[in-house]
């Protein structure tokens, strides 16, 4: 799978994780920065990620701030992107067959790396499951004037 991940200064630490494993496990990883710990601002690395999704270069996104909170807001700006902030494996599996989120967030500053893997491994195969939930997020696209 092409994943896209990308963080601000508070989460570069686990992003190198992340893609380390990421690329361990066999997956294409698009790493949109940033590239070291000098302060930036989680809004353009949350837009890069929604980018990436919108314009076909990734499958999945991860998403990677202090929190996690400003970086969901920000990829979810985009209507391409669904980005579910999670911080355990059952609400990364959830995001996936009930919303069928392409892109997860995570705070660096509040979980831990083991905890980290294990969400984006149930993220990354976990499958939509549709039926009831694929009207619901067809709602979602909805564009407001
Ligand atoms: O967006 C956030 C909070 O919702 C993230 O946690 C940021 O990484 C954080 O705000 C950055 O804080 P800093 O004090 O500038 O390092």
């Amino acid at each position: 799978m092409r994943v896209a991940i990308a963080s601000d200064h508070a989460a570069v630490a686990l992003k190198t994780v992340l893609a380390d494993w990421l690329r361990a496990a066999g997956h294409d990883v698009v790493d949109l920065g940033a590239d070291g710990t000098a302060s930036v601002d989680y809004p353009d690395y949350g837009f890069a990620i929604a980018e990436a999704i919108a314009d076909g270069r990734a499958d999945r996104g991860v998403a990677l701030c202090g929190s996690g909170i400003g970086i969901a807001i920000a990829a979810n700006r985009h209507p391409a992107c669904r980005c579910a902030l999670v911080a355990e494996p059952l609400s990364a599996r959830l995001a996936r067959s009930h919303n069928d989120a392409n892109t997860i967030a995570m705070g660096a500053r509040l979980i831990g790396e083991e905890m980290a893997k294990a969400c984006l491994d149930a993220f990354l195969t976990t499958d939509f499951e549709g039926g009831r939930h694929q009207h619901r997020v067809d709602k979602l696209a909805k564009e407001f004037a």
